[in-house]
């Protein structure tokens, strides 16, 4: 299994292209399977979760074809592929496939409202805690699918379509957001979707989606109306910007010292974390077509954060914002409250020597002078690279175990990172 090694000390200077979000990339891969014409995706991060849903979606008959390097890149990021789901031969997405993958569960809106049936495994993703599919089936329930339980899969059926439907989410669910979306566009009548998930992925689906012909109104905001239509057609669409991946590095550059301009992405995907990076002292301003990161000179101050669904700070940027927060000039209190076991790595940043107390939904950080290099395990996708942040300014030698994670979402992170004076390092093998 690949490990990171990483040398700590250096400060980060120079720029780094942020890559399309992968939590953007999947929903619109997923949504190929609305039409049978084709869907061309642009900006698409080169990542193992994405690799993994062509698996799938090529189990399905979805032809796929994938285009290489752009004229202009210097290292190689971003790719287009084109989807197109014309012969649809298999509608059920097994659990070998699925199990590994959260958003994979997804495929199960668009297979039900194009051809009346799904069957697909129960979904797996980040072990951040209980993760229930409950509120994604509720809302297909409510727009007329017959839903079963079987050996471990959802069966949905709708012999005679789906039909428009009042959906009020008692708690914000991206997921259950995209699939509530994605359904809605191909059923009979009006749909409303109350409490929607804000977040900026919703709305780049959403906007793929009236490309492809769907009508929908309020993507952005928590009451999305969607007009059903009786067919989609094929598009052409660049995924957004990945505020996580933007968000680590500015939070890597805070951490380190430095100065990086972060190249292709827009500050007001993240601005609340930006605005808690400038309370941390960072200094952050946009530029054209990015944003310039460096400490303003009054070293890292504590700041208590609390995650939020969008536009508050991201549960995705918690641990990497945590790693910050163990060289702070105080204590600070890290509060979770989207996922109840989203703190697996504060054992780990412990062995960099990292001084974290947990009490229930919160996390109280006492900041220390100095990291030491330590081996480490990574335990899933954000707490992996929270520990690359820590490695950046730990002395000494941090070897991070389990880089599958790395993979699964950031992409090209060492080569990144290297070319901006990290001391960072893949061992294969
Ligand atoms: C691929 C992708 O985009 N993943 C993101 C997505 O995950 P995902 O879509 O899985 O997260 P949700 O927004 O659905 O989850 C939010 C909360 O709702 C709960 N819930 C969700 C569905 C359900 O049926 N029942 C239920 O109780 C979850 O357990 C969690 O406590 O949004 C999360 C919250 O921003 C991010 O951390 C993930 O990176
Ligand atoms: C939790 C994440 O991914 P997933 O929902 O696929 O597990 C994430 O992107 O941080």
């Amino acid at each position: 299994m690949d490990r990171i090694r990483i040398r700590g000390g250096a400060p980060l200077t120079g720029s780094i292209p942020i890559s399309g979000a992968k939590n953007a990339a999947l929903p619109l891969m997923i949504a190929s399977l609305l039409t049978e014409e084709t869907l061309e995706l642009g900006n698409v991060p080169r990542l193992a979760d994405i690799s993994s849903l062509l698996r799938i979606m090529s189990n399905f008959g979805v032809d796929h074809m994938i285009a290489g390097r752009r004229p202009g890149q210097t290292i190689e990021t971003g790719q287009t592929i084109r989807l197109t789901a014309r012969s649809v031969i298999d509608t059920c997405a097994p659990y070998e496939l699925v199990s590994t993958m959260r958003a994979s569960f997804w495929v199960i809106a668009p297979l039900l409202a194009r051809f009346g049936h799904a069957k697909v495994s129960m979904p797996g993703g980040c072990a951040i805690g209980t993760r229930p599919v409950d509120l994604l089936i509720m809302a297909l329930a409510k727009l007329g699918a017959a839903i079963e339980i079987d050996g471990g899969y959802v069966v949905a059926t709708a012999a005679k379509g789906l039909k428009g439907a009042e959906i009020d989410f008692p708690k914000v669910t991206v997921g259950g957001t995209h699939v509530a979306l994605m359904a809605a566009t191909l059923a009979e009548g009006t749909t409303v979707i109350r409490n929607a998930a804000r977040e900026p992925e919703v709305v780049d689906l959403a906007e793929c989606l009236i490309k492809m012909g769907a009508k929908i109104q309020g993507a952005g905001t928590s009451e999305i109306v969607i007009e059903g239509v009786s067919r989609l057609g094929g598009a052409t669409h660049e995924v957004l910007p990945d505020r996580i991946e933007t968000g680590t590095y500015a939070m890597a550059v805070a951490m380190t010292g430095g100065d990086i301009v972060l190249e292709n992405t827009r500050s007001e995907l993240l601005q609340f974390a930006l605005d808690v990076l400038g309370q941390a002292g960072a200094d952050v301003t946009p530029t054209l077509g990015g944003i310039r990161v460096r400490r303003n000179g009054n070293g890292i101050q504590p700041v208590d954060v609390t995650t939020d669904p969008f536009p508050g700070f991201p549960t995705d940027l918690q641990a990497q914002f945590m790693a910050l927060m163990t060289r702070a000039g105080g204590t600070s209190r890290i509060r979770e409250t989207i996922f109840e076991n989203r703190f697996m790595h504060v054992q780990e940043l412990a062995r960099l020597g990292a001084k974290i107390r947990l009490d229930g939904d919160s996390a109280y950080v006492e900041g220390v002078p100095t990291l030491k290099g330590a081996p480490v395990m990574a335990t899933d996708l954000r707490a992996s690279v929270s520990l690359v942040i820590g490695g950046l300014v730990a002395e000494g030698e941090t070897t991070i175990n389990r880089v599958y994670h790395l993979d699964r979402g950031f992409e090209a992170l060492e080569t990144k990172l290297a070319r901006c004076g990290a001391e960072i390092e893949r061992l294969r093998g």
